[in-house]
């Protein structure tokens, strides 16, 4: 095999109503053996991706895949091989999954994913599966009791899991003292925070992890230090060029953008949905589409290969015009 023909391999993330993942232990004597899995296998030739999903899980499993759609392609090089994992997420089937190769069997919480042993291609695909579909970007306010004010109510509806704290015009002491106010309130709820600005900074006021814009991930040459495997890393990018600097950095999730005309932007070129959906699908990390973005999107975003879409429209609740 070369490196230019990795083995391209079905991969389901098999969801219950309680947004438990079905897993499987690969018995010990094959590729990456002992480790738990998501069901799945090789994609043979003259099969598609549908039609590898629809075989893997009922030789596997002894079900049929109702109601699915594609997660993200990975691409990963082990030692011994190079694999492309074409992840999809499966909302609804038929039947009662059973291990047919006598494999155990779990359903899994996306939250505990995290604490067992995975293959190393897998990590993006638990990342991805904790994540949710939308990201509040929040509007570039001056005014700290303005944006509390905002904060609580948008809390206090409940829709937004992830938030990427953006005040430019916010500075020292002013930033310091507001962040402390707003973490709390954002633990209370089980919402993560990712602030948009410098990573030490970030780490210093106790968010979950750092928002890079396009400039600031441009001049990173690694992930940055001191922010570990429970920090998140989010970047922007617009093109190729972005992307491929975001896997090296090994971000965690990327907003693309322009998809559509933004009133932050006005009369700047989009990408649309067939451009977002080839950088989607490099991205190696979940990609939410950005730019005119409502949560009426979402759907659109995860047929194009995206987890979501990120905004400040249809999600913060109080004033975004900038005072
Ligand atoms: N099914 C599955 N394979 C994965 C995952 N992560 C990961 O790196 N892989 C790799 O993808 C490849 C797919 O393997 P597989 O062993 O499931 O293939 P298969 O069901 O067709 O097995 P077979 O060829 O023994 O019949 C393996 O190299 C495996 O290590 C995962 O979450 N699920
Ligand atoms: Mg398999």
């Amino acid at each position: 095999m070369t490196s230019s023909q990795p083995l391209r391999v079905a991969v389901a993330a098999i969801a219950n109503d309680r947004d438990e993942y079905l897993i499987a232990r690969r018995p010990d004597h094959v590729h990456q053996g002992g480790r738990w899995e998501f069901p799945g296998g090789k994609i043979e030739p003259g099969e598609n991706l549908e039609t590898a999903l629809c075989r893997e899980l009922r030789e596997e499993l002894d079900i049929i895949p109702v109601s699915f759609h594609p997660l993200m392609t990975l691409d990963h090089a082990y030692p011994d091989r190079q694999v492309r994992l074409e992840v999809v997420r499966v909302h609804r089937f038929e039947g009662r999954p059973r291990g047919m190769e006598g494999q155990p069997l779990r359903w899994m919480p996306a939250g505990l994913l995290h604490t067992l042993d995975f293959p190393a291609a897998n990590r993006p695909i638990i990342q991805a599966l904790t994540l949710p579909d939308r990201v509040l970007i929040t509007p570039d306010l001056r005014c700290p009791h303005t944006l509390l004010a905002g904060l609580q109510r948008t809390l206090a509806a409940g829709w937004v899991r992830l938030i990427q704290w953006r005040t430019p015009r916010l500075e020292g002491e002013i930033l310091a003292e507001l962040m402390a106010q707003v973490m709390p309130l954002c633990r209370a709820k089980g919402v993560r925070l990712l602030l948009n600005g410098d990573p030490e900074r970030a780490i210093t006021l106790g968010a979950d992890g750092v928002h890079l814009n396009s400039h600031r991930l441009a001049l990173l040459g690694q992930r940055p230090e001191g922010l570990d495997g429970q920090h998140l890393v989010g970047a922007s990018v617009h093109d190729a060029v972005g992307l491929r600097q975001a896997r090296k950095i090994g971000a965690d999730l990327v907003l693309i953008s322009p998809v559509a005309a933004t009133l932050t932007h006005p009369g700047a070129p989009t990408l649309g949905w067939s451009r977002f959906e080839e950088l989607a699908r490099q991205a190696g990390c979940p990609a939410y589409a950005l730019g005119g973005m409502t949560p009426a999107h979402v759907a659109t975003a995860q047929d194009h290969g995206g987890q979501g879409i990120a905004g400040i429209r249809g999600l913060w609740l109080g004033p975004a015009e900038p005072d």
